[in-house]
């Protein structure tokens, strides 16, 4: 039987890990074997080097870190295929990209294709509010999809942007897309309070001046 593909998304702190963590501990109640593979940039996050933690402190020990290039998926299909796993999770699938000669996409088919569940999770988009890398392909062919929302960390409401901030402002536009950090660098924020200094959208913000100010 084939597999099936998950993928959980949303913006940082929306529980993507937490919720990543809670199915596989859900299909190790039915006895299926299960791992969870990371990238080895986000390894020790949190606090711990052998296992995988969600802010909030869930923990899973079941983990592999690889590099998220080719021979990262590579070591993750090899893992696989030695160990027979029958679930796997990936976290952080963003940093995974498409460019690669076996693109996470292709070895999540294959997988499927081999009969091993996959559940993703991942951020849809950047800091600049811009699909993040590969999610977008990833999103189209999952079987499901999840998205999460955090909490508006200036007003609130339903959060479903990251905001970077460096020194406590607002990273520009052309800031680097891959910058590992949590709470000292992001805030989760809501479409009004989401900043993004330079970005190309803003340059059309003069015509519509007089209609915001209404
Ligand atoms: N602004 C926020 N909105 C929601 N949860 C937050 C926020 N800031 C911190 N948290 C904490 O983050 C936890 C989610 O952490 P985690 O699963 O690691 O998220 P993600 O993997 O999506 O970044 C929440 O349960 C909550 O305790
Ligand atoms: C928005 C954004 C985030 N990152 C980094 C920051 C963190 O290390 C991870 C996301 O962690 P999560 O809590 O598991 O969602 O990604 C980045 O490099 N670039 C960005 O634009
Ligand atoms: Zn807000």
């Amino acid at each position: 039987m084939v597999g099936s593909f998950e993928v959980i998304i949303g913006p940082m702190f929306s529980g993507k890990t937490e919720e990543l963590i809670r199915r596989l501990r859900r299909y190790e109640i039915g006895k299926r074997r299960t791992h969870l593979f990371a990238p080895s940039n986000s390894r020790g996050r949190y606090g711990s080097e052998d296992e995988w933690r969600s802010l909030g402190g869930l923990r899973y020990r079941n983990v592999s870190f690889i590099p998220a290039n080719n021979e990262g998926v590579r070591e993750m299909m090899e893992e696989t295929a030695r160990n027979g796993y029958e679930v796997v999770g990936i976290d952080e699938v963003q940093f995974f990209t498409l460019e690669e000669e076996m693109s996470i996409m292709e070895a999540i088919r294959a997988l499927n294709g081999a009969g091993v569940d996959v559940i993703a999770a991942g951020l849809n988009m950047d800091f600049r509010g811009e699909p993040f890398g590969g999610m977008g392909q990833l999103i189209a062919i999952a079987d499901k999809v999840t998205q999460l929302t955090a909490v508006c960390d200036i007003c609130g409401r339903e959060a479903y942007y990251t905001q970077r901030l460096i020194n406590g402002e607002p990273a520009p536009y052309d800031s680097p897309l891959v910058l590992i950090g949590s709470r000292e660098t992001y805030q989760a924020r809501c479409k009004e309070h989401h900043l993004v200094p330079n970005a190309k959208a803003n340059r059309y913000e003069g015509l519509f001046r007089n209609r915001q100010a209404r």
